[in-house]
């Protein structure tokens, strides 16, 4: 253990979220044998033969990058100044790193290595209780086989019927594993995906159930691999295959047969046994969503009630859920003028609150003092960003409309939106530079054609054509009302606005 006065003057940094999961699971013990972050000779070794320096299988590189500058401060052949105190996003101290080796991994950052330990009290979160580190999971499970089953989806009765199959056949104890670090795969909030397992608990055998910071990795293999490492650090013995991802990582794994509801005892059973007329498939994630993005129940058939009320709260219906409506064009383009009747319409149905967010109250208020560079445009769009999803978030519409040049600054946006649980139309309104400058309501092309104004959009400033927007409108022979009607018509369309306003 290092002395107080070590940890005390050691740099501090905050990891990334990725970093801070891992991290997590580090600490956990989740991560055995691996006590760190990776070094290069590790690295090196997994890159070539998929095992760690010292031959141990491991699946996937845990590496953490801090900032160059906090690199060359350590002093790694000196024991005493060589820690890193990393830190959760608030500042407090979760981890020391004792950093054992370091190198370049990008432009101004340093890949860093070795041993971490624990400081503080690890920091809260939602359904703390649930967030069991193997040593307090394995002292609890019954003695004999354990399935486990990672749940980053509801389970519905498919799965449930699966599940119980599988724990019967094995005579096994059910360890149900929820990862809750950021959305699941079909977008659902973390504490909504936990809810939704618990309203199903009644259904499945005994079972104990433990949330934690499960990331995947984008490649399939090797985050089914880590989560079969994972898995067995909580003491699983038999993995239940969920998605159709097969893993290995030492474990049994039992590839379920894929059931289908037989309506004429109403069980689920493999599919193959049933008459192809009395048998109904399992719904698809894409198909669930359907339904609850139209406002329709789950059939009682495939999702018990409990479960299908979460899940309705979660995902209501998209006429009753936060909306960010996000134009997008060139100065001149018809972005205010559609918005602002948009909103009014929108206003006239009283369904939702609505905020305008106005370009030049925008410019007043939230980005005073920013100007027209690349790094202010994109701060003033993230703002408009921030402010629309939190407005999302509470069920509300947001109609906003910044030129908005940058795809990543956009994409940002979307991000945000959709993090809060609100959808997000981009409307491109694609009305030509040469309309636009014939308009020209301010002056603004004129004075900057005559040199007068540098760094004017379209003419010698960019403008990234969207290739996401939902919609695209081009006004030049269009009537005002005709352009809104357009984008209403859209909204009502794919389910976000009530048909009656049109
Ligand atoms: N250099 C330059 N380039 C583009 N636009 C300029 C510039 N300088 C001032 N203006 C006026 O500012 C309005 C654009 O502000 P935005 O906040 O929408 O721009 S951005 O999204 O941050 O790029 C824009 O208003 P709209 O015409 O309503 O789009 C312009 O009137
Ligand atoms: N179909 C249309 N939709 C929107 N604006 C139109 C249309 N036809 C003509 N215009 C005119 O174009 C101008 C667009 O200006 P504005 O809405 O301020 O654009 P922006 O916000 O994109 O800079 C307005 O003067 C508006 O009356």
């Amino acid at each position: 253990m290092l002395p107080e006065d070590v940890l005390r003057d050691a740099p501090s940094y905050t990891p990334n979220p990725h970093e801070l999961a891992d991290l997590e699971l580090l600490l956990s013990g989740a991560y055995a044998p691996l006590t760190g972050f990776l070094g290069r000779a590790d690295l090196d070794a997994l890159r070539r033969r998929g095992r760690l320096a010292d031959g141990t299988q491991w699946p996937a590189a845990v590496t953490l990058a801090v900032p160059a500058e906090l690199a060359s401060e350590l002093v790694l052949a000196d024991p005493l100044r060589r820690t890193i105190i990393l830190t959760d996003p608030e500042g407090a101290p979760v981890a020391a790193l004792e950093v054992t080796d370091a190198w370049p991994s990008g432009e101004r950052s340093y890949g860093v290595g070795g041993t971490v330990r624990a400081m503080g009290d690890g920091g809260r979160h939602t359904f703390q209780r649930l967030r069991r580190t193997p040593a307090e999971v394995r002292a609890l499970l019954p003695p004999g086989r354990v399935l486990g089953v990672i749940a980053d989806r509801p389970l519905h009765r498919p799965q449930l019927a699966q599940i119980a199959h599988a724990a019967r056949t094995l005579a096994a104890h059910l360890l149900i594993l929820i990862p809750v670090s950021g959305p699941g795969p079909d977008g659902l909030p973390t504490e909504a995906l936990v809810r939704a397992i618990f309203a199903a608990r009644d259904r499945l055998p005994p079972a104990t159930i433990v949330a934690l910071p499960l990331l995947n990795r984008g490649d399939e293999l090797r985050d089914a691999m880590l989560r079969s490492k994972v898995a067995a650090s909580y003491g699983v013995t038999h993995v239940l295959s969920t998605g159709g991802t097969l893993s290995g990582g030492g474990l049994r794994v039992l590839v379920p047969r894929e059931l289908a509801y037989d309506n004429r005892d109403g069980q689920w059973r493999w599919r193959d046994d049933i008459p192809p007329r009395n048998r109904r498939l399992a719904m698809a994630p894409a198909e669930i969503d359907d339904l609850l993005d139209r406002g329709f129940p789950l059939p009682e058939w495939h999702t018990p009630p409990a479960v299908a009320k979460e899940l309705v709260r979660a995902r209501p219906p998209r006429r009753h859920r936060g909306l960010v409506v996000f134009f997008t064009g060139l100065s001149g383009s018809g972005k205010s003028t559609i918005a602002r009747g948009l909103a009014d319409s929108l206003r006239e149905s009283g369904d939702r609150t609505v905020t305008l967010l106005d370009g030049d109250v925008v410019r007043r208020e939230l980005s005073a003092g920013l100007g027209f560079s690349k790094a202010d445009r994109d701060r003033n769009v993230r703002r408009i960003g921030w402010v629309a999803a939190e407005i999302g978030r509470h069920r509300g519409m947001a109609v906003a409309c910044p030129i908005a040049p940058y795809e990543a600054a956009r994409a940002a946006v979307r991000a945000m939106a959709s993090e809060a649980g609100a959808g997000f139309v981009l409307v491109h309104v694609a009305t030509p530079l040469e309309v636009c400058e014939q308009r020209d309501r301010k002056g603004l092309y004129a004075r900057a054609r005559a040199g007068q104004l540098r760094g004017m959009t379209g003419i010698d400033d960019p403008y990234e054509t969207p290739a996401d927007a939902e919609l695209t409108v081009d006004t030049t022979t269009m009537t005002v009302s005709e352009a809104i009607g357009v984008v209403l018509a859209d909204l009502v369309e794919n389910g976000w606005v009530e048909p009656k306003l049109a």
